[in-house]
């Protein structure tokens, strides 16, 4: 019995094993055999009428054939024409998701793509390279791909086509095993290039790709993940896209790869588918401190920030297309992902920092700088700062052993990589803000760093909510913090704007610093996602 379930399950089509001469050689083994109660139990089961009734159901249906009838064949077929293939799809309003093309040498109407997961591709009848005879039994050699597709777009329910198959074999090992997510926005229908706007697939940067095929080296097929829809849609290939994006700026025209296995590149038949388818109040905490961001007021005080030796190990941010991810989930024996946090200056990273450190200082921490100014009376090595040598501090940005540094009236001030290391050393969630340039720097397996980025409300909402707030960074004469002025809140907008529009490819999340308290707690809400959930990551920091 379990052998007939188990057979029937992997085939998944009713076969045809009349219960009747089934249950008698059954019966008559049970008989041979002492009864338990199990048997006893199935014998009453198998002798109720409702059953007896399904598994003759089932004998009728796995007697019937339901595989379409075809037409007979031609009479009339030569012989050296024996690979000629019939194939019978009915249509639905579903677009069949194939595309056609002319081929240049032969002129020859073949397939120059199947989408995956479209109907085409779902028969598992058509394959890319199939030469296109006939289409419900009129001729297409000496039609036009538009011609083609006008009997397709006329034709109702069933459509027979005939080929001729290729022989090419198609590569389907990786499909939907990669994901990719998007670095930029896409609109098939601005693309002069995509060989068919209907079969484009849009997105929006930030959304994750199922890479469905790579066949071809310009165009592969992509589906977005989650996507109930099981068809594939065109979108370019990472090399295309790098290399139109790095060659836009000098105005050259780009053509799409020329593709070696095959004989025509598909612009020649362009668009020829088949169918179209407030930080006063708290005490000191140890390790706090102001961060080195840069603005208007740093350049008045003489506050200077370099920019550390450049990775080599991600530099997507120079030319964004795509980044292979994967789902990542931390395990409860592995280290907390570094949370960074940037933001325009004054917009409350300090802030927002400062009420997680006090809401649990056992779970955050932030790093501790090291500076080469003196120690003052008051100030403890290690807690406020870590005091070395100028020439110590020089060595080490030699060694390129800061994420940043910068100087301050002729002091230098940085935050070391080891710094960052010591506090996930602790079992503690890092807190890290830095310029958005440095970000790409910090993507490494080792910190796996989720990127949340704060950004201000409207210039409306910043004059009222920071009416009684003060700008940390802007001084007044005596070295206190002034209040906030239009031109502040002016600099933070286009701060923010310029931030966003370079580098929010590589933010994880956006936070909205309106109301503090509200910011406050859609942070928190995220550190405890980022606790409980999987997140897609760089493939490089899950599969090392
Ligand atoms: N949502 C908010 N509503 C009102 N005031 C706020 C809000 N967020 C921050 N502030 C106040 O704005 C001021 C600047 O905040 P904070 O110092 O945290 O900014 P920052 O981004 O760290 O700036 P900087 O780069 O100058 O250090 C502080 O007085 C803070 O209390």
């Amino acid at each position: 019995m379990r052998n007939y379930i188990t057979m029937k399950s992997r085939a998944l089509c009713p076969c045809c094993m009349e219960h009747q001469p089934w249950q008698m050689i059954w019966l008559r083994s049970c008989k041979a055999n002492p009864l338990n109660n199990e048997i006893r139990e199935l014998l009453k089961l198998l002798s109720k009428p409702n059953l007896k009734a399904l598994l003759s159901v089932h004998d009728t249906v796995a007697q019937k054939n339901y595989d379409p009838i075809l037409p007979p064949m031609p009479d009339n077929i030569d012989d050296d024409e024996d690979s000629v293939k019939i194939i019978r799809l009915v249509k639905n309003r579903e677009p069949l998701g194939a595309t056609i093309k002319r081929d240049e040498h032969t002129g020859a109407v073949i397939v120059a793509r199947i989408m995956r997961g479209g109907a085409a591709d779902r028969s598992g009848l058509i394959h890319v390279g199939d030469e296109l005879k006939e289409v419900n039994g009129i001729p297409v050699d000496d039609k036009k791909p538009e011609e083609i597709i006008q009997i397709l777009s006329q034709s109702q329910g069933a459509i027979t086509f005939k080929i001729i198959p290729s022989v090419k074999e198609e590569n389907t090992s990786k499909e939907g095993k990669i994901f990719m997510k998007a670095l930029f926005d896409y609109d098939p229908t601005d693309d002069k290039a995509i060989p068919c706007k209907e079969a484009g697939l849009p997105f929006m940067k930030g959304d994750i790709l199922q890479i469905m095929s790579q066949d071809d080296a310009t165009w592969w097929q992509a589906k977005l993940e989650g996507d109930a829809n099981p068809r594939a849609g065109l979108i370019p290939s990472k090399h295309f896209q790098e290399r139109r994006l790095a060659l836009r700026k000098s105005d050259v025209p780009v053509q799409p790869l020329k593709i070696s296995n095959r004989k025509i590149s598909e612009e020649a038949v362009e668009c020829e588918e088949v169918e179209c388818a407030g930080h006063n109040s708290g005490g000191h905490i140890a390790g706090f401190r102001r961060s080195f961001r840069l603005s208007r007021k740093d350049r008045k005080t003489n506050k200077t920030m370099y920019e550390c030796k450049k990775s080599d190990q991600y530099d997507t941010a120079d030319v964004p297309t795509y980044e292979e991810v994967a789902k990542y989930k931390r395990q409860q024996n592995e280290k907390y992902r570094l949370v960074v946090l940037v933001g325009p200056v004054g917009v409350g990273l300090n802030e927002l920092k400062r009420k997680l450190l006090i809401s649990d200082t056992q779970h955050y921490g932030v790093t501790v700088p090291h500076t080469t100014r003196p120690r003052r009376n008051q100030e403890s090595d290690g807690v406020e700062y870590t005091f070395i040598s100028k020439h110590l501090f020089e060595t080490d940005v030699q060694n390129n052993k800061f994420i940043e540094y910068g100087e301050y009236k002729n002091n230098y001030y940085g935050t070391s990589i080891d710094s960052v290391r010591s506090v996930l050393a602790k079992n503690k969630v890092c807190l890290l803000d830095v310029q958005p340039h440095t970000v790409k720097h910090l993507r490494t397996l080792e910190f796996k760093p989720f990127v949340i980025f704060i950004k201000p409300p409207s210039i409306e909402r910043l004059r009222e909510t920071r009416k009684n707030a003060k700008i940390i960074s802007s001084k007044d004469e005596r070295g206190a913090a002034k209040p906030f002025q239009e031109e502040d809140f002016q600099e933070m907008i286009k701060s923010a704007q310029i931030m966003e529009s370079q580098y929010n490819h590589l933010f994880d999340k956006v936070i909205v610093n309106d109301d503090l308290t509200t910011a406050y707690n859609e942070l928190k809400t995220t550190f405890d996602k980022l606790e409980r959930e999987a997140f897609w990551v760089p493939v490089s920091w899950v599969h090392s």
